[in-house]
């Protein structure tokens, strides 16, 4: 439980991962002084200790925000995902410390999509092995093995912001689209759903992985998924490195089984340019291998950049929480000559009465107040008059169920 009563020129933001500059300006645009930036992600102890006087963290794919890092945050107010993924955040640690989570769930799409189609037509061409032999001195100019993409068949696992863009990039090129999601979708174009993932398996030419990090997408290609796969197929994966099982991959890559595979995420991956990538995959010639890049074009860091800085300085100017991935939504008016508390608690009964039950005993009149729960937590918003404002911060921090409370003037 912490009781937070912030001032602009007190609250310190820290900015891992080399996130854009925008963010920074948004933020400095918007009042806030204390900005420090890192070009990486910080060793679990390093941030630990950091986080202790943090009270907005900006993170990108790198950072892990586990339960005992969570546990050292006593300020923190809220975590911006300057990315799409969140699996490296413990969503539920964050809530139950009254924190919520931002992220960027548009920006960066269409650049993966981009990536994706690029991947695929050099892989269709044999381009990565026919460079890498010319920058040995070799000269292979042949057809053999190379194919045209238009009429090929695109296999999408997953659906969504990323899946749905590329199945109309690739339709334009050409391509017969089939996808496979746990939820039913609305086909884009002529792309067709199919009902289970081997079934897309064994009809696709490439097959582009779209899926979050969950439970159920861990290992979901392994060595019978591999196998399921038309001889001669190509797979690509630029959604987390936790979804495809390397070995089996690896050994059905120098089999050539499958004709090449395009790598951008893996289970595994270097915390900064400076530390050495390992992988079964390097070294093979048919394997196009990216540094977890595909989100990473000027143009989307720099939409990501304004776009989640403007949700943290949204929340903390005047608590508008929407679009958050942990916390109930509220999209919240100005609040001219009010002062406003913000309440985080546990979504259990009788909440709100005492809540309330604190204003009519203390005579202090609501000019306006604003509720919304999830399953597990509520966040009630309350404007009142500067005069009562300490005294009515106080004993809401004092409410059974309490996790977080905070007053904005
Ligand atoms: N390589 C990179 O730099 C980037 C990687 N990503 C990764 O791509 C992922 C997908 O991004 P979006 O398309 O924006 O997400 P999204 O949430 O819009 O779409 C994900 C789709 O996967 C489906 N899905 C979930 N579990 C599934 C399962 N077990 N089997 C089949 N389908 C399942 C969902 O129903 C949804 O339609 C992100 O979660 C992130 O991990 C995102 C951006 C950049
Ligand atoms: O948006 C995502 O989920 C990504 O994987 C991109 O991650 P990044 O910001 O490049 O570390």
């Amino acid at each position: 439980m912490s009781k937070t009563s912030l001032d602009k020129s007190k609250i310190k933001f820290l900015l891992l991962e080399g996130i854009h500059p925008s963010a920074s300006e948004v933020l400095r645009s918007a009042g806030y002084t204390q900005i420090e930036t890192s070009p990486k992600a910080l060793p679990p102890e390093e941030l630990k200790a950091k986080i202790a006087d943090v009270h907005f963290l900006g993170i990108r794919s790198a950072s892990q925000l586990t339960a005992d890092v969570f546990e050292q945050a006593s300020r923190l107010v809220a975590v911006g995902c300057f990315c799409i993924g969140t699996n490296q955040v413990d969503l539920n640690a964050a809530r139950e410390k009254g924190v919520a989570v931002f992220n960027a769930p548009y920006s960066n799409t269409r650049s993966v999509a981009e990536l994706v189609l690029a991947e695929a037509i050099l892989l269709l061409r044999g381009v990565p092995e026919k460079n890498a032999l010319a920058h040995r001195g070799g000269w292979l100019k042949s057809a053999a093995g190379s194919y045209e993409i238009r009429g090929k068949t695109l296999g999408i696992v997953g659906y969504g912001s990323i899946g749905t863009q590329l199945s109309v990039l690739a339709e334009a090129l050409g391509m017969q689209v089939a996808f496979f999601d746990v939820v039913t979708k609305l086909p884009l174009g002529n792309a067709r759903q199919v009902h289970s993932l081997h079934e897309l398996l064994a009809q696709s030419d490439i097959v582009s992985l779209h899926v979050p990090e969950t439970a159920a997408t861990q290992w979901m290609i392994g060595a019978a998924e591999v196998a399921a796969m038309k001889p001669g197929a190509i797979l690509i994966n630029a959604s987390r490195g936790t979804v495809v099982e390397i070995e089996p991959l690896a050994e059905a890559l120098k089999q050539k089984k499958l004709l090449g595979a395009a790598i951008d995420v893996f289970p595994v991956e270097p915390r900064s340019n400076k530390d050495e990538f390992q992988s079964p995959l390097r070294g093979l010639d048919n394997v196009i291998l990216t540094p977890h890049i595909g989100g990473s074009t000027m143009e989307a860091q720099a939409n990501i950049g304004l776009e989640v800085a403007e949700k943290l300085v949204k929340y903390s100017d005047n608590g508008t929480s929407t679009s958050s991935v942990n916390f109930p939504e509220v999209a919240l008016p100005a609040h001219p000559g009010k002062h406003r508390l913000l309440h985080i608690h546990r979504n259990v009964p009788g909440v709100l009465s005492a809540i309330n039950r604190i204003f009519s005993d203390n005579h202090i009149n609501i000019a306006s107040q604003y509720l919304q729960t999830n399953e597990k937590i509520g966040y009630v918003v309350t404007d009142i008059d500067a005069a009562s404002s300490d005294l009515a911060l106080e004993k809401l921090a004092q409410v059974e169920g309490t996790l977080r409370s905070r007053v904005l003037f």
